[in-house]
Parts: C-alpha cells; structure tokens; sequence
C-alpha cells in the first residue's frame, strides 16, 4: 500500500497520503439555524489523519435543505459554528474542506422558507424522500415533495448564492471548497435529461444542461481561485432516484470542460456502492484521458482497490466514507494493517455522540 501513503499535491497545498475523509451526511447541526455543533469539531479533529477531510454536504441557502439536521454556509452564526472546526482541524494538523450543497427537488415543502415548493429545473418529482426530524431527534423519511420550476431568471441568484458560500467558506477557514454536483441533487438534475426538460439555453442539449453546473463553478473560481475548488460528479449512475446509466458521453463532455477549469481536484462518485453499475476499465480510462488532473474517486472502495486503481494512473486518491464514520484512525489502520471497526448504521443520522464521536482508535 506505498502508493496510498505518497503525498498528494492538491492545488497549492500538499496531502500527506491519498486516503481522503468522503463528504458525510450525519445530521447533527442545531435546527433552526443548520448551525454546526460542537460535537461536530471534536468528531472532524478526531479523523485528522486523512489526507484531507470533505465535510458533509452543507446547504449554500435556506432553499437548498433537504435534511433536517444538515449544516448550512449562508449565515454569520454558520460561519462562525464551522470556524471553531476548522480551527479543532488545524490545531492538529489535518486539512478540510467543505461540500457545497443545493439539494433542488430532494426536499419537502415542511422544510422550504414559507412551506414554498423546493426549487427544480423542472417541475418533475424525484423517486426519493427528504428527511425530516422527529421530536426525540430521529431521522423521518418523507417522500419528496413535487418542485417548481426555477425561472431563467432566477439562476444568476442561485449562481451568486454559491459565491457568497465560498467567501462565508474560505472566511470559516476551510483549506478548498467541493462544489456538490452529484448523486441526483440539484445540479446534477440540470445534467439529467431525465430531470431537466427546459426549453431554455439550460435544457435540451447536454451543453445546454451543463450549463449551470460550470457557471456553478466559474462564479466558485472567480470568487476564489481554482486551486481551493474542486467539483464531485457521479456519472452513469443511479442516485436519489435519478438514472443517468448508459449517459457516457454526456459524462465526457462535462470531465472535458471541467478539465478547462483546472480546478485542484474533480471528485468521482461510482454507482455501486447504491446499486448502480460498476465502472468498467474502459471508462475509467475515458475518464483519464479526459482528465488529467487530480481525480479522486469513492464509492465503497478498500484500501487495496484504491492502491490498484492509483498505481494503474486510473485515480489519485480515494475517499472513504463509512469506513471513516467508525475508523477515525482509517488511514493508519491502512497503512498498519488494521482490522477496520463496523460501522452502526442506527447512529449515522441521529443526534448524538453515540455512533459518532465513540468509535476507538488502535490505540483504545
Ligand atoms: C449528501 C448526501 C449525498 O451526497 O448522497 C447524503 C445525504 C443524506 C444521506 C446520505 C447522503
């Protein structure tokens, strides 16, 4: 496992070792508010020993929730809240970035400013539920409330609605910010031409439906610089009830002009750890040549498919999600060859310390 453990320059900043923290939704910020507890620094200075930590997903604005218990970035109490976790992170020498979040039509009326419909490309309902809270801090599974459709003009604000949440992120003092473009949420439902049926310079062609997603991350850039930015993608995969399986070159067009960009990392999701397909080598390659700056890639991945595929110039780094939830030392464990804590599932989305903050280290 060398490859894994050779460090990894990212933008202007150089990783330790290529096993990365993956964004992980837990649920625990203070409603109202989606403020970050502080729970939450003692949980992310606990799994310090990542490469890089990639914050859980984190609404950009109050129409982009679709998770009771999810962090926001739009309010000065926000950025305050996440400055004391970067600062826990920082004091002990890790690296952290954070995902910036607009779950579109993955979210219910019960949770939109004014019990307004959430906001889509088009008015076509998503095959998931939102998550709601229950009294004793329980996670209550809804199904997706019905959206509207987003007016053209409406989207140079959602655009500066990202801006204004990489300055409040680079204020709160994250390393990078990742621009959440991925698993059916609300700028891959502009890729997807099975969410997305605009008749506007947003919709139709898959330049068209791009659109967004790359003024998405010009205005990111343009607000910092592409060295603190990186994008995650899930390509021809199935997420939150949206299908985009056999959608290749509509994948290739999007690498190609995120390579343009030369952001610090673009960040690939694989569909099979929900189910989707696996990613066949011939793919990975077409990624490759395609993209030839930092790609780093998650999906249920181990240490040894993350040591073949970065050994074969395939990836980078690898992000590991669950395996981070109960290992806060995984990367160690890797590299000693550890056995690995199982995770307890029926604490990923509760409220407290229990199945967060209390896995054991080696050392335990
Ligand atoms: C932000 C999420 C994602 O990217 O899939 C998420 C949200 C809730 C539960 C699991 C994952």
């Amino acid at each position: 496992l060398d490859k894994l453990f050779t460090p990894l320059t990212v933008g202007t900043t150089t990783l330790p070792n290529r096993v990365l923290m993956a964004p992980l939704t837990r649920l625990r910020s203070r409603e109202p508010g989606d403020v970050p507890v502080p729970l939450m620094a003692e949980y992310y200075a606990q799994r310090v020993g990542a490469g890089l930590i990639i914050a859980e997903a984190t609404q950009i604005s109050p129409q982009g929730k679709g998770y009771a218990g999810a962090p926001g970035i739009y309010s000065e109490e926000q950025v305050r809240a996440w400055q004391t976790i970067t600062d826990a992170v920082h004091a002990k020498g890790g690296r952290i970035a954070l995902q910036l979040w607009h779950v579109g039509r993955v979210s219910h009326t019960s949770l939109q400013p004014d019990g307004e419909a959430p906001v889509a490309p088009s008015a076509i309902a998503a095959k998931t539920n939102a998550t709601l809270r229950a009294d004793d801090g329980s996670p209550v599974r809804v199904p997706a409330s019905t959206p509207r459709a987003l007016e053209t003009a409406e989207l140079a604000d959602l655009i500066e609605d990202y801006r204004r949440a990489t300055d409040n992120a680079r204020r709160a003092g994250f390393d990078y910010v990742e621009i959440h473009a991925a698993h059916g949420y609300l700028l891959h439902q502009f890729l997807a031409s099975e969410s997305n049926r605009r008749t506007d310079q947003y919709g139709g062609s898959i330049e068209n439906r791009a659109r967004l997603a790359l003024e998405v991350v010009d205005a990111v850039v343009g607000e910092w610089d592409a060295d603190h930015v990186g994008i995650r993608i899930s390509p021809i995969g199935v997420f939150n009830g949206l299908s985009e399986v056999g959608a290749e070159d509509d994948a290739f067009y999007l690498v190609e002009q995120l390579a343009r960009r030369k952001l610090a990392f673009l960040h690939v999701s694989e569909p099979d750890w929900a189910g989707g397909p696996a990613y066949t080598d011939a793919f990975r390659q077409g990624l490759r040549a395609r993209y030839p700056g930092v790609i780093v890639a998650a999906g249920g991945y181990t240490a040894e498919k993350a040591e073949t595929l970065i050994a074969a110039g395939l990836i980078d780094a690898a992000a590991f999600g669950r395996p981070y939830i109960a290992n806060p030392d995984l990367a160690e464990r890797f590299a000693a060859g550890a056995e690995l804590n199982a995770p307890r599932p029926e604490f990923f989305y509760t409220t407290g310390a229990e199945g967060y903050t209390d896995y054991p280290t080696m050392a335990a």
